[in-house]
């Protein structure tokens, strides 16, 4: 177990008839953000609903903040909060409306359960809209809103399944900061789910990699993004010849439209690269240690190649027998 572990699974088990949606996984995680990543089907919702204790385990165990998920469900729901993957929003009620509801669920008298839901609602960039019925809100707003909701009640530990599903990217983008702020700001723990590898790598201090129900990979993220030994130098123009005086110079570069990556042999590397774009009288926008992306892990090792484009990676499927047909109107 890891020190100051706030979860931990323990051979932890679901089988449905026809699936096993989570296969002996046994984990530990510890406080901060961390991303929980796999594809569609590989157990997220799954892990995620057994934590709360909405669903038994087939086998195995798993506690949060000390606490059995079989035996002690209710109070894992007081100190945890949750936001689900699909919508779940009531169309004919205004956000306020709604989180205050959902703060005296959770226990808050009245009059604390306004300030909360009018602070959470703020904090999550819900304002004047708040007022108005959730059924007129954007994907994005309503991404708030359930957000709001998981935080009213001032939660330890919260579980966001997929929450930047359906956002454009500047809705990801703002998901993705408000996520950071509720793990650095606030000092709320993080579990969120992403089907997405690289859009994790801006807010996760530790990733979780599962498919097929079972454990891929748990790393910091740091591991996963090592330092390479390579030197991204971007020119506004000239590159090709600041290749080549770099390449006479015996280095060894590949060029990539504006962009050079360069091998680093040792400290002198900097310097060569230096002279050059002086000599040349070039125009340097960066020079840049290139860092491993968390994409690139996966590429080559994965079962099938992760696409290469400007979205993030979404991470392969692997054949398993999560990707069979299931009783797809049974689920929560
Ligand atoms: N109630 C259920 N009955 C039968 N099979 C289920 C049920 N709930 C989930 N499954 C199946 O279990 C597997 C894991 O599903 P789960 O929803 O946990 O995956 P996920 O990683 O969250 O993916 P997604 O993001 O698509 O929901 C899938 O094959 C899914 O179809």
């Amino acid at each position: 177990m890891r020190s100051s572990t706030i979860i931990t699974t323990d051979e932890l088990s679901k089988r449905y008839p026809r699936v096993t949606a989570l296969d002996r996984l046994t984990v530990d995680i510890g406080p901060g953000v961390t991303g929980l990543v796999g594809a569609n089907g590989a157990g997220k919702s799954t892990l995620i609903k057994i934590l709360l204790g909405l669903l038994v385990p087939s086998g195995g165990r798993a506690e949060v903040l000390g606490m059995d998920v079989v035996t002690r469900g209710p109070d894992i729901r007081k100190v945890v909060g949750y936001m689900p993957e699909h919508d779940c929003l009531p169309p004919d009620v205004s956000a306020t409306e709604f989180v205050v509801h959902m703060a005296q669920m959770s226990g808050l008298p009245r009059t604390a359960a306004r300030e909360r839901a009018a602070d959470t609602l703020r904090h999550v960039g819900l304002y004047e809209e708040r007022y108005r019925p959730i059924g007129g809100y954007s994907t994005g707003m309503k991404q708030r809103v359930k957000l709001a909701q998981a935080l009213v009640h001032d939660p330890r530990l919260v579980f966001l399944d997929e929450p930047t599903n359906g956002l454009d990217p500047q809705g990801r983008d703002e998901m993705l900061d408000l996520i950071r702020r509720i793990g650095t700001e606030f000092g709320i723990s993080v579990l969120v789910t992403s089907h997405l590898l690289g859009e994790l790598e801006r807010v996760c201090d530790h990733v979780i990699v599962i498919d097929g129900g079972r454990l891929l990979r748990s790393s910091a993220l740091s591991e996963f993004t090592q330092a390479t030994q390579n030197v991204s130098v971007e020119v506004e123009e000239g590159q090709q010849a600041l290749a080549d005086r770099l390449m006479d110079a015996g280095e060894t570069v590949t060029v990539h439209g504006r962009r050079l990556t360069v091998l680093v042999r040792s400290p002198q590397t900097y310097d060569t690269i230096r002279d050059a774009v002086c000599d040349l009288d070039l125009h340097l926008i960066r020079l840049e240690q290139n860092r491993q992306r968390i994409e690139d892990v996966f590429r080559g090792s994965a079962a099938e190649p992760v696409p290469s484009h400007s979205e993030p990676a979404a991470v392969p499927a692997a054949p398993s027998p999560s990707s069979s047909p299931t009783t797809e109107q049974a689920r929560g």
